[in-house]
């Protein structure tokens, strides 16, 4: 008997523009699988969960979701975006915030009056965020917030949550609190978790699995298998060494750990493999 793909790449390349940002990628994530998903800045994260949600089609090869074709509107996914928390919600209660999502970006959710309120309950418990439905955004920390933008990727009940680095921005313990709260999720769902970060060490232990991207590329594995000196090597472009110390994971360039150079977000279309590590290998 095969098990079902969450996702499914088959010699997928994915253009934004005039820049290929995946060249003939296949790969394959099963249902309620927790994969990390990692690599440089510009690597093509974002961008490969945008094609999950048939945002970004493919310009070659097939992206199938759960079994059937990516389509945009799919309610069988339940997506975190990068950018969230925007100032014009931070007047809403906790209740009302997850609530946007019935009528809002989730249109087509089968949910009405009562049915409705259950399943905003239902997201909210699973977050453990019932204190938070009468409270104010703008008044809570950033790891509550969190708790609340991961509620309403619950609400209709997803098989497959794309999370696009729900970690930025907090400290590492509440970074650790989030995470707990995923893979307790993840494993009471039995949903299909792909994880977007740039902390590997943050992450291992919680995840089954690690999709790593550079360089137009893709290496889907376990840890040990991935995170290694040849692969990731092939997927900066440059010489990487992969470091084990007291159960973390150090990868190096140059003497210096990748994980604590600075990471932009301006998306200025600029190659962080060769400038970053070129400015790494002479500090
Ligand atoms: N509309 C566009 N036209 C051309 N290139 C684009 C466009 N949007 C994004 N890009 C580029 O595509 C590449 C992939 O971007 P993406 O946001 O998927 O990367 P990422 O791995 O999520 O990065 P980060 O870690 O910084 O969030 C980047 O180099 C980005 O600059």
């Amino acid at each position: 008997m095969t098990t079902a793909s969450a996702v499914e790449f088959n010699d997928v390349t994915l253009t934004l523009g005039d820049r290929v940002v995946l060249s003939d990628v296949s790969i394959s994530i099963s249902e309620g699988e927790f994969v990390g998903l990692l690599g440089p800045n510009g690597a093509g994260k974002t961008t490969l969960m945008r094609a999950i949600l048939g945002l970004v089609p493919p310009s070659r090869g097939t992206v199938s979701v759960l079994g059937r074709p990516a389509t945009r509107g799919n309610v069988a996914i339940g997506y975190l975006p990068q950018a969230r928390a925007a100032p014009a919600t931070m007047g809403l209660s906790g209740w009302d915030f997850v609530a946007s999502v019935v009528n809002g970006h989730r249109l087509g959710l089968p949910l009405h009056g009562k049915a409705e309120r259950a399943e905003i309950h239902r997201s909210l418990e699973m977050v453990d965020a019932h204190d938070l439905a009468h409270r104010r955004l703008g008044e809570m920390s950033g790891g509550e917030r969190q708790r609340l933008v991961l509620a309403q990727a619950l609400v209709g009940r997803p098989r497959l949550l794309l999370l696009d680095e729900p970690l930025i921005s907090l400290d590492p313990h509440r970074g650790q609190e989030i995470l707990a709260l995923v893979r307790r999720v993840q494993r009471e769902l039995g949903v299909a978790v792909l994880f977007s970060a740039h902390e590997l060490n943050q992450l291992l232990g919680v995840m089954d699995k690690v999709l790593y991207l550079g360089r137009g590329q893709a290496a889907l594995g376990a840890v040990e298998d991935v995170v290694t000196s040849p692969v990731l090597s092939r997927l900066y472009g440059s010489q990487i060494d992969v470091v084990h110390v007291n159960g973390r994971i150090f990868v190096m360039v140059g003497g210096h750990d990748i994980e604590h150079q600075p990471h932009r977000h301006d998306h200025d279309g600029s190659d962080w493999n060769t400038a970053e590590l070129e400015k790494a290998r002479h500090v």
